[in-house]
C-alpha cells in the first residue's frame, strides 16, 4: 500500500519517525518534504499531498504540522479529500469507519512518537463501514466545486 507523507518544520521529526516506521512495516511510502527544520508554509504541503491522494497516486496520506490544525483546515480545500485531525487512536478509528477519512493528520508538538504511530496503526487498519455514513461521505462530497 501506497501512503504519501508530508509535514511542516514543526513536525519534521515527527515526518522522518514516521517515515521510518511505515518503511519497516513494508509500506510504500512517498515522501513530499519538508526536508529540513527550515521553517516553511504548511499550505504548501497540504495541497501538494491532497492532489496526490486525489489522483490516486497514494492511497492515503498523512500530514503532520505544529498542532495538525493548519494542515487539517488546508488539506480539505482540495477536491476529493477527507483528512481528519485525529490526536489519539480512537479518532482514527471513527474516522476511518464513519468518515472514510482519506487523509490522516497529526500535530507533531503535541504528540509523542508512541502516540503518533498507534494513531497511524489504527487508521491504515480500519475499514469505512459504509451504510448510513456513505449516505452522509456522499452529500460531503457534493458540496465540492
Ligand atoms: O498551523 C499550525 C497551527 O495550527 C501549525 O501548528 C504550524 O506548524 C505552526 O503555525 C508553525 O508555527 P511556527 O511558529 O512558524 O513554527
Amino acid at each position: 500500500m501506497k501512503i504519501a507523507l508530508a509535514s511542516d518544520h514543526a513536525a519534521y521529526d515527527m515526518k522522518e519517525y514516521i517515515r521510518e516506521y511505515l518503511k519497516n512495516k513494508n509500506y510504500e511510502v512517498i515522501d513530499l518534504g519538508t526536508y529540513s527544520k527550515e521553517s516553511t508554509d504548511y499550505p504548501d504541503y497540504a495541497k501538494k499531498l491532497g492532489e496526490v491522494v486525489n489522483k490516486g497516486e497514494a492511497k492515503f496520506g498523512i500530514l503532520m504540522c505544529g498542532t495538525g490544525i493548519g494542515m487539517s483546515i488546508a488539506v480539505n480545500k482540495v477536491n476529493g479529500i477527507r483528512g481528519a485531525l485525529c490526536l489519539y487512536p480512537d479518532m482514527a478509528k471513527l474516522a476511518r469507519q464513519h468518515n472514510n477519512a482519506n487523509v490522516l493528520v497529526l500535530g507533531g508538538r503535541i504528540m509523542g512518537p508512541d502516540l503518533a504511530q498507534w494513531t497511524v496503526d489504527t487508521f491504515l487498519e480500519t475499514d469505512f463501514e459504509g451504510g448510513r455514513h456513505e449516505r452522509r461521505v456522499n452529500k460531503i462530497k457534493n458540496m465540492e466545486e
